[in-house]
């Protein structure tokens, strides 16, 4: 949760003993309690699979931070629920604490979450001062993917900071608390006048509430990340001087007033001193000239200077590798065949609640019963017109045969969807909700061809690209990628067979 428990009136959380249950989950020892609740570790009952328990109780609250917390915990968990991006924090369910015995937690909310190893406050805590902190360009990447997801799924964060970024064991890296997490309404949002001192903009100083609470825009995050990147960059030092967090409030006021300079941390390497400062330009329209998924990009770049040359012979040579290949393996950033384009735009609008679905599957196609309501459910996830569900299912007839065993070990491209696992690991998505992400499982594999082919569509459309030819684009980039369908400014001919087959079961299925 936020700072903003703390700073309403903290509450003296009493504890859920071990082995407690609570919904499907068995609690087990305390990780930690914030201002509203205590975070516990816990377990499924059903497959011992580990989560974290927050458990939030309202029974000891006055009625407006009663109201308060509620707003918050609802904030939090339609974020999460929408959200579904491997550097947001996911919450699987919201359980009720039913213990008669426990009369102050009776009734609590209790969100179940992805269970992190620590938090990039305790490692900032335990880092030597002047040092980056140990896989510091990896955190980096994963929080401005997170904030770009973010940003591009129409939210603010509105509270990022070292305690609000978890670390998974498995080198995960997770934003988390979506509790001011607010939804953009045209430019900005309004959330309650809460925050933390270190990391809101100067701005944010001089505005006053109104009944709706402070304004929030994207830019807030973005001088948050300037912030954060600083510390991470150099164990923990804050760019502006003091020793309180008042202190360094007064200092980034008067570096906003011009009458103090930005001095960044010299050990800093030059570029990332750049890209610091582009966030903490001072003022809110100075730093619209950058944003979040332009800063994940140049970030992707500083992190893998190599890619550019590197990428296009063997996205070349590659043809028949899908796009998704080349461009999550820049996401993961692993590989050598490192490339350019992924993380240059905002990731897809993801959202459950979806549009209206254009074009059913007709009854009579060849489209397997069985995988209809799976299609068709991932097609949801994106907002953006162009793909719709015989789409998809014409990609995944082009792409296997609709064989969810299909495999192509040589280009190591596997499932319905034809995935590549190194790759699916950077965009997956648990489209049946089991808890895993697994390439060979129609849901999972469907779904996540839906995000990133919703992904290369929005990448077209910014590029000005024929509306009419969205179609043949999307194939062509998950084939290729979207830089190479936008440099050659439309299908590549090495693609084009596969895009013709395409094109002819989608009419198949539009007929
Ligand atoms: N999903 C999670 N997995 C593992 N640890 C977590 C998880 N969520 C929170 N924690 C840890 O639990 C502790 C309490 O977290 P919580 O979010 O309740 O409060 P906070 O963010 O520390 O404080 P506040 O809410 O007052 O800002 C923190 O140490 C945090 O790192």
């Amino acid at each position: 949760m936020t700072s903003s428990g703390a700073e309403g009136g903290a509450v003296r959380t009493p504890r859920l003993p071990p082995g407690f249950r609570v919904g499907d989950w068995q609690v087990d020892a305390v990780i930690g309690s914030g201002g509203w609740g205590t975070v516990y570790a816990a377990h499924a009952v059903a497959d011992g699979a580990v989560v974290a328990v927050k458990v939030l109780p309202t029974g000891a609250l006055a009625p407006g931070q009663r109201a308060a917390l509620g707003e918050l915990i609802a904030r939090e968990v339609r974020f999460s629920t929408e959200a579904d991006h491997p550097h947001l924090v996911r919450t699987h369910a919201v359980c009720t604490v039913d213990a008669p015995d426990l009369p102050e937690l009776d009734g609590a909310m209790a969100l179940v979450m992805d269970r992190a190893e620590a938090s990039l406050r305790q490692v900032l805590d335990a880092a030597t001062t002047g040092r980056p902190v140990p896989d510091a360009v990896r955190i980096l990447r994963g929080v401005a993917a997170g904030v770009a997801q973010m940003h591009g799924a129409g939210w603010v964060h509105g509270d990022l900071k070292p305690a609000n970024v978890l670390l998974g064991g498995d080198g995960a890296v997770w934003l988390a608390d979506f509790g001011l997490a607010t939804e953009l309404d045209g430019t900005h949002a309004y959330v309650p006048p809460l925050g933390t001192l270190d990391h809101v903009p100067p701005e944010w100083w001089s505005q006053r509430a109104g009944t709706n609470g402070t304004m929030v825009r994207p830019t807030a995050d973005i001088w948050a990340f300037g912030v954060l990147a600083h510390q991470v960059l150099t164990g923990g030092l804050h760019p502006f001087p003091g020793a309180t967090a008042r202190a360094r409030a007064l200092a980034s006021q008067a570096y906003a007033r011009n009458t103090a300079p930005l001095r960044l941390d010299a050990g800093i390497d030059e570029r990332w001193r750049r890209l610091i400062g582009d966030c903490l330009v001072p003022d809110h329209a100075g730093r619209l000239r950058h944003n979040a998924a332009s800063l994940s990009d140049r970030i992707e770049r500083l992190a893998n200077p190599r890619r550019r040359r590197r990428l296009l012979p063997v996205a070349v040579l590659l043809a028949t590798v899908p796009a998704a290949v080349i461009a999550g393996a820049a996401l993961l950033g692993g590989g050598e065949e490192e490339h350019e384009d992924r993380g240059r735009g905002a990731p897809a609008a993801v959202t459950e609640a979806g549009n209206p679905v254009a074009g059913g599957i007709p009854a009579d196609s060849d489209v397997p019963e069985a995988l209809r309501p799976i299609i068709v459910k991932a097609a949801q996830r994106c907002t953006d017109a162009e793909v719709t569900p015989v789409f998809l299912a014409a990609m995944l007839k082009a792409e296997s045969g609709f064989d969810v065993d299909a495999e192509r070990p040589a280009s190591e491209e596997y499932g319905i969807a034809m995935w590549t696992p190194s790759v699916f690991g950077a965009w997956a998505v648990d489209g049946d909700g089991d808890g895993d992400k697994d390439y060979r499982s129609p849901p999972d594999a469907i779904a996540t061809m839906s995000l990133y082919v919703c992904w290369l569509d929005q990448q077209f459309k910014k590029a000005g690209m024929p509306v009419e030819d969205l179609p043949a684009l999307m194939a062509a980039g998950y084939r290729t990628s979207d830089r190479t369908v936008i440099t050659e400014g439309g299908v590549p001919g090495q693609v084009r067979p596969h895009v013709d087959t395409v094109l002819r079961h989608l009419a198949d299925y539009q007929r």
